[in-house]
């Protein structure tokens, strides 16, 4: 409940027309002198002053309104921090002063522009309470639903004393007793010795009545008296009076409401809060009325109307009208009884609309809240499902990652494998192509080479020639000078004649110390001029004495396909016969195929030859 000023009423009389000049003038005096004092004002000042005025605010609102006249006053720049404090406490003063319409927009902007959390707490505080006198209740309890919210975060004391103030206060507004005596124990064990323990005491009092457990005389009573007479809140005070003098009455203890309500009527006019006051008297009227002194208990009532706010309809207002109805019919006032009873019944209508407004507000507010949970827990799933899909996808996209990296592992090693077999092949292909002994095509591979060669070479009309060598007496140089000796010989006869031929030229050992070369595009006479060539390479070839004291010569036939034809059997044969021609001759020479098949048919085969010429020719 925020206190009310009093609302004054001046009669039109001259007597007032001068009051109000006086007061025109002296509040103009004020107002230049305030002007003066605040242009001197420092911004550190402010703010002191600011904080001043809030400390002081319930306890001596006129001290108060006075120090936000003088800030509101001055002409200074603010800080958007000052500016907004500023605007909080001209919102309290707005509704201190009843002006809740212009107070509730005043809050609204500081909850919105601040950017300060507590002071946007405490304007929420404060707007639940202005929105309920307001009754504005679903708003009311939609922002307590908020204030509530961000209690557990709130850390300043001063500002957790108005969260919990609002929230046991309209609890109890709509019939929540139990979380209002929450609120207001929460409330008491954090502010005890403090202002707030007066409050929340208060409220812990309002609670027990309206839960029809107040004991008048009991400690709870006595204790919130105490603590707010402590902190020089009256306001508070009276309001406990209030709530002990109902319970009195309840226990139709008449003399101890009246006494309680009569010995602090003066303290409770001096705050000049109307609601209190009205309470006061309407508590009054309906004690002496129980006590069978009807003139008090009319003036009381009487009073009660008189000091209540304008267009409020309040439980005392109802009361007062219903004791005015009740005391008019036992003078046998019919006429005024009548009067009575119909604002009886038309203020008893109203409130019970706004009780019931208040508790259907705060069922409308419980319920929005339920749906907004429901809301947000249905989006929290939403986004836990997101998130998981987000996260199925990420892992998707990586055991695609990781096949596609297995795969090309994969093909890179069948790519290897590949390579490798293929020059696995490739090596043992040279390989069983090779002698092992010279390098050069072995005796199969000569001949399938050639005689591919061969035939290509008959096809596009080529001519080509054969060389046939074979070394002289090597058997000897073999038995006198070792086996080793006599590879020796080979490679190095072999090494030689390559110096002459070109890759392309087919050169093989076809036997032992046998040699042979395909010369395409060659003629007799050409093939016959490289056999000199070789010839005398190969007398060369131990020279220097490497191998022993022996030499070494090679005996060549020649022929070509002009003689011979393109078979390369037919070839080798007609150059074997010029072979074993030079042979006979006496070695170390090049002789020519004759173009005789008959001499290719005395030409004795190898064995034979080895017998006929092995012992003839001794070496040199
Ligand atoms: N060191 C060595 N000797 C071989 C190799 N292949 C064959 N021979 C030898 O070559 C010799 C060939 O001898 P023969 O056929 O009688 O011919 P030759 O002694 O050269 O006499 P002519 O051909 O008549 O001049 C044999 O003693 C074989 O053992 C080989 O790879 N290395």
């Amino acid at each position: 409940m925020l206190p009310q000023p009093e609302q004054r009423r001046d009669a039109d009389t001259v007597a007032g027309r001068l009051r109000s000049r006086i007061r025109v003038g002296v509040a103009a005096l004020v107002a230049l002198l305030l002007a003066t004092a605040v242009i001197a004002l420092q911004p550190g000042e402010l703010d002191n002053r600011l904080r001043e005025a809030d400390a002081l605010k319930s306890s001596n609102y006129a001290r108060f309104a006075a120090m936000l006249g003088e800030m509101d006053a001055a002409d200074q720049p603010l800080s958007p921090a000052q500016r907004q404090y500023l605007n909080y406490l001209k919102a309290w003063e707005r509704g201190y002063a009843g002006d809740y319409e212009a107070a509730i927009p005043l809050y609204k902007s500081v909850i919105a522009e601040s950017d300060d959390s507590v002071l946007q707490f405490r304007a929420t505080a404060s707007l639940v309470s202005n929105l309920t006198i307001a009754r504005r209740y679903l708003e009311a309890y939609t922002y307590l639903d908020l204030l509530v919210e961000r209690m557990p975060q709130t850390t300043d004391l001063l500002a957790r004393e108005q969260g919990l103030h609002a929230a046991a206060l309209l609890n109890n507004q709509a019939g929540q007793y139990e979380l209002g005596l929450d609120f207001s124990t929460r409330l008491l064990h954090e502010r005890m010795g403090l202002r707030g323990e007066c409050i929340a005491r208060e409220l812990r009092v309002e609670s027990l009545y309206k839960s029809k457990r107040l004991e008048p005389d009991g400690e709870d009573v006595s204790f919130a008296i105490e603590a707010c007479q402590r902190h020089g809140e009256a306001v508070f005070a009276s309001i406990v009076r209030s709530f002990q003098a109902h319970a009195f009455i309840d226990k139709a203890r008449y003399r101890e409401a009246r006494d309680v309500l009569e010995s602090n009527y003066e303290e409770v006019q001096k705050t000049r809060y109307l609601r209190i006051i009205s309470e006061f008297d309407v508590l009054l009227a309906e004690s002496y009325w129980q006590l069978g002194d009807l003139p008090r208990a009319r003036n009381y009532a009487l009073r009660a109307i008189d000091k209540r706010l304008p267009k409020e309809v309040t439980d005392s207002l109802v009361a007062a009208y219903r004791l005015l109805y009740r005391i008019s019919l036992q003078q046998n006032d019919t006429k005024s009884a009548l009067a009575y009873h119909e604002k009886y019944a038309e203020a008893d209508k109203q409130n019970f609309d706004d009780i019931s407004a208040r508790s259907l507000a705060y069922q409308m507010a419980r319920h929005q809240a339920t749906a907004t949970k429901l809301q947000i827990e249905a989006l929290n799933k939403q986004n836990q499902v997101l998130q998981l899909e987000q996260q199925l996808g990420a892992k998707a996209v990586e055991t695609s990652r990781l096949y596609i990296a297995l795969l090309i592992a994969v093909l890179l090693m069948l790519v290897l494998w590949a390579f490798y077999t293929k020059r696995r092949q490739l090596y043992f292909r040279r390989l069983s192509q090779r002698d092992g002994l010279t390098q050069i095509a072995n005796r199969p591979h000569f001949l399938e080479a050639s005689a591919r060669a061969l035939d290509e070479c008959r096809r596009a009309g080529g001519e080509a020639a054969v060389i046939l060598f074979d070394l002289d007496h090597f058997k000897v140089i073999n038995d006198r000078h070792g086996h080793a000796a006599g590879d020796h010989v080979l490679r190095k006869v072999t090494a030689a004649c390559r110096t002459y031929l070109r890759p392309e030229q087919y050169f093989g050992r076809i036997g032992g110390e046998e040699f042979a070369i395909l010369l395409i595009g060659y003629d007799e006479a050409r093939a016959v001029a490289l056999a000199e060539q070789l010839r005398r390479a190969v007398t060369a070839a131990n020279a220097d004495g490497a191998f022993g004291e022996f030499s070494v010569s090679a005996s060549f036939g020649v022929t070509s396909t002009r003689k011979a034809g393109h078979e390369l059997r037919q070839l080798l044969a007609c150059a074997d016969a010029a072979l074993y021609q030079a042979k006979l001759d006496g070695r170390d020479r090049v002789a020519t195929f004759d173009g005789s098949p008959a001499t290719v048919a005395a030409t004795p085969l190898h064995a034979q030859r080895d017998r006929l010429l092995g012992s003839v020719t001794p070496l040199s």
